[in-house]
């Protein structure tokens, strides 16, 4: 059966009578209408997005809504030109074979703001994806990574830390990527997290990738490129991921839903350092860690280990296997920190025994995409010119009281919706 006559049949008959042809790489271009299932489903050759159907996809229950994402990026990326694709194909391959300059490259990439190479970007993530499924079913369904968010205040001892920490790991034949979520640089264009390069021997260390927050956009934006960042570290073999960012904002809670295991590194002292501490953070610490636990300083981590250990059995158990531990560590002396990691090795069989790692990995996607959504729109919105006239003059009947918040927003709601 040829390919106009499969067109006239339903969406399920035309592909069971597809499975049947010996042609089976088919790029599926269904019209906007076919997410609603009342589309005409027309089908393409297998393009250059390096994307296809594969017999398994089609068999499956969620037939529709794979074949549909598959369309999506087809529908919003337009062909790649033979340039581009050799672009990717490059990127891709050395990539995956752990040359540090590709990973270096897709990375900035993926945190361009123009158009085509955004889009050039998403088409580099989907092999990326293809790659880290596959590979994860090779790995028995382990994931490839152990991802580990890192937060505590300015001045907490994060830098040494990971620096100890990370020769640790590459010392041991592990390969470790340290991103940053630096909430001030969406702000102000400056740096609470302080100057990477202070990781002298760690970013001199061939199996260590150190990554700094990108210099401006909002924290959604950082939170995007630093989720794509992740996936291409662990297409890059990096096995460890660290997510460092400073608890004093909103970044804490993002870098959170990214990782596996959240750690908060503690200074040992109380008062004023701790101010900007929330108690949120805390309570989401799988592990906390009091730093600097040496010298004149061991007695004060002691009695803040104590009342951190008190502090956490009030808080709310948020695992069924797992409840938070309070731990001393100097990235001094070294102490504690092979214990820590034998903790959060831990942490990671326990949480993949029991199905929780990979249930939270797959709310953290779903998170994902709806922060993407949620900033996108309000972007769309924000943007939308009737609206830009509109916001001024709405704003300024709000703040004279002539309007109520509520109507002004229904009245911008309305125009939006309205096509202005
Ligand atoms: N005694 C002692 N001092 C430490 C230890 N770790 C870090 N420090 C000191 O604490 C200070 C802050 O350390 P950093 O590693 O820069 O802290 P940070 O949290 O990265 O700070 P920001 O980059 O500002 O976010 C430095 O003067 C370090 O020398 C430790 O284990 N013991």
């Amino acid at each position: 059966m040829n390919i106009p006559m499969l067109l006239q049949h339903s969406h399920r008959r035309f592909l069971k009578c597809l499975l049947r042809t010996p042609f089976r790489r088919y790029h599926f271009m269904f019209h906007s209408s076919t997410h609603l299932g009342s589309g005409i489903p027309c089908a393409r050759p297998f393009n250059s997005l390096g994307l296809h159907c594969t017999k398994w996809m089609l068999l499956s229950n969620g037939l529709k809504r794979k074949l549909c994402v598959q369309t999506t990026l087809k529908e919003h990326t337009e062909e790649l030109s033979d340039k581009e694709q050799r672009f990717v194909d490059k990127l891709y391959t050395g990539l995956i074979q752990g040359h540090r300059a590709c990973l270096a490259e897709a990375v900035t990439l993926t945190e361009s703001t123009h158009k085509r190479k955004k889009e050039l970007a998403q088409v580099l993530l989907q092999k990326v994806l293809v790659y880290h499924r596959e590979q994860e079913q090779i790995n028995k369904g382990k994931p490839l990574a152990f991802r580990v968010g890192l937060s505590g205040p300015p001045g907490a001892g994060k830098s040494t830390f990971i620096e100890y920490f990370g020769k640790m790991f590459t010392e041991r034949e592990h390969k470790l990527s340290v991103l940053a979520v630096d909430p001030s640089s969406c702000t102000s264009g400056g740096s609470l997290l302080g100057d990477k390069t202070q990781m002298t021997e760690l970013s001199r260390d061939m199996n260590a990738y150190i990554r700094p927050s990108p210099t401006s956009g909002t924290l959604g934006g950082v939170t995007r490129t630093t989720n794509e960042a992740i996936l291409l570290c662990e297409g890059g073999g990096y096995d460890i991921i660290l997510i460092e960012t400073v608890g004093v904002g909103q970044s804490e809670f993002a870098v959170a839903d990214m990782a596996d295991m959240f750690v908060l590194l503690l200074p040992p002292a109380g008062g004023d350092e701790l101010q900007g501490i929330k108690r949120g953070i805390t309570e989401m610490a799988d592990l906390v860690a009091i730093t600097k636990s040496d010298g004149d300083l061991i007695v004060p981590a002691r009695r803040m280990q104590a009342e951190y250990v008190s502090a956490l059995k009030l808080l709310r158990k948020c695992s069924e296997v797992w409840r938070p531990k309070v731990i001393r560590i100097s990235a001094r002396s070294g102490e504690g920190i092979t214990e820590m990691w034998d903790k959060m090795r831990g942490f990671q069989d326990l949480m993949l025994a029991s199905g929780e790692l990979m249930a939270k990995r797959q709310r953290q996607q779903k998170v994902w995409m709806w922060n993407l959504i949620q900033e996108s729109v309000l972007e769309h919105f924000r943007t939308h010119p009737t609206i830009q006239e509109q916001i001024p003059v709405l704003e300024k009947k709000v703040l004279s009281r002539a309007l109520s918040p509520g109507l002004a927003a229904d009245v911008l709601l309305k125009t939006f919706k309205s096509g202005g």
